[in-house]
């Protein structure tokens, strides 16, 4: 039987892609205002390239050379009726930002997704932008994609977030900048706060009244340059590889580890990870820091509250740490997984449980019982990235070979995923 290439463990430095939630909210926020804004680190995934087609089709000029875009804003005003639906691909955060902007302006526009996002929930914005006046028609009563919006005057209202969802928070926002009067989003749970910390940095007043967030509508837009730090959830795959595969000592280089975005990074502390932070840099309000992580025995951990929005995107990865963790972890009020670009659940228990792990779905999680080998299996990513991405780290855990199937679904947010994690492999 063939070494798995993990045997002596993962090293070196890599320094991961820009954030992808960033990145979607730079080039929303540049392409609504005026002037010239320069962004550098930009995520070249599928996903934000998508939020960039979607304003090139309103007649903006964004050029790209690899992670440096520069948008030539002209302001809201000045975009045009697109002559075809707009095309959101696979990227929920595109869906759910952009129905917020397509419903305040003056424009009739129509927009589809993917399989997987066409099933996905939109309702969650429909609603409430639907209740500052917006005119929405679409599939299932505009429940799915596609939606058709015609802009229409918008009037601000306050609304007390029945999910917690930072698409849900930045969609609302962001009609409000269109809108009448005052708009106020009111969070159950904080989730990522990207969208009210990046508003002021183009000119817009953002106030944060513990939790109830402020904009007023008709603010002007103007440019600003935004530097993007890497994306924990993508760092989060090879922090948890190296605090999990035995001899690995890896530094991630330029990780954001925004206070809402760093619960990967509190919950593996808490399982015992060898997890060391540096904050080397800020950028804006994002603070950078050098992860460096060794691997250790961990601990089985019950994972659950407002530390969900806070890993949401990383629960997967957690997942495959917890089977490797010593005692039962629990993952509970974790429900929106089932409406990411799969049932994240399922997929997860699916693929693990093949793989030899002793996991089981929950309503809202998910219950590992820690401590077993893992075997190499046939998977598939089920068309999602993280899941692809997860599998490919238990794969390095893995006895015998392991088969990804759909292995591209990882373009969405990581395209170099591999070659990064050959490097950490074999230090090439
Ligand atoms: O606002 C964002 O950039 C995101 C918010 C989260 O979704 P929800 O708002 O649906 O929780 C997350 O899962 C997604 O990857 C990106
Ligand atoms: C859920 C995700 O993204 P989105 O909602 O933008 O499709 C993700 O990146 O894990």
């Amino acid at each position: 039987m063939k070494r798995n290439p993990a045997s002596a463990g993962l090293s070196g430095e890599i320094a991961v892609p820009g954030d992808k939630s960033i990145s979607h909210r730079a080039v929303i926020f540049a392409s609504l205002a005026e002037g010239t804004s320069r962004i550098s680190g930009f995520l070249d995934a599928e996903d934000c390239l998508r939020t960039v087609e979607v304003f090139r089709a309103m007649g903006l000029q964004i050029d790209r050379d690899g992670r440096d875009l520069t948008v030539h804003g002209k302001g809201a005003d000045r975009l045009k009726e697109p002559d075809a639906p707009l095309y959101f691909g696979n990227s929920g955060t595109t869906a759910r930002l952009m129905s917020g902007v397509l419903a305040g302006l003056p424009l009739f526009t129509t927009a589809y997704g993917d399989e997987s996002l066409s099933a996905r929930p939109m309702d969650r914005v429909v609603k409430p932008l639907r209740q500052m006046g917006a005119v929405i028609e679409g599939r299932e009563q505009g429940k799915k994609l596609p939606l058709a919006f015609s802009g229409t005057g918008l009037s601000g209202i306050t609304y007390e977030m029945p999910v917690k969802s930072a698409q849900v928070k930045s969609a609302i926002l962001l009609a409000g900048l269109f809108a009448e009067g005052v708009t106020t989003v009111i969070e159950a749970a904080k989730t990522r706060n990207h969208t009210e910390t990046m508003l002021p940095e183009f000119g817009v007043e953002v106030t944060n009244d513990f939790g109830a967030i402020s904009v007023r509508g008709g603010q002007k837009m103007k440019a600003s340059n935004v530097d993007i730090p890497g994306d924990i959830s993508s760092a989060a795959f090879f922090i948890v590889a190296a605090a999990v595969v035995p001899g690995s000592d890896v530094t991630i280089r330029r990780v954001g580890v925004n206070e809402t975005r760093n619960g990967i990074i509190q919950a593996l502390k808490k399982m015992g990870a060898d997890i060391n932070v540096e904050i080397t840099d800020r950028i804006g309000k994002e603070p950078v820091a050098d992860v460096t992580v060794k691997s250790s025995e961990l601990e089985g951990i019950t994972v659950e509250g407002e530390l969900i929005a806070n890993l949401i995107d990383e629960v997967p990865v957690l997942a495959l740490a917890a089977t490797q963790a010593a005692g039962t972890t629990v993952i509970k009020d974790a429900g929106e997984l089932k409406v990411k670009e799969t049932d994240r659940i399922q997929a997860v228990c699916d693929n693990l449980s093949l793989m030899g792990a002793d996991i089981t779905p929950t309503e809202d999680g998910m219950i590992i019982k820690g401590g077993t080998a893992l075997r190499g299996a046939e998977v598939s990513s089920k068309g999602d990235h993280r899941i692809g991405m997860m599998e490919a780290v238990a794969s390095l855990l893995a006895e015998g070979e392991t088969t990804i199937h759909r292995p591209e679904a990882i373009n969405i947010s990581y395209p170099d995923f591999f070659s990064d994690l050959e490097h950490l492999l074999y230090n090439r």
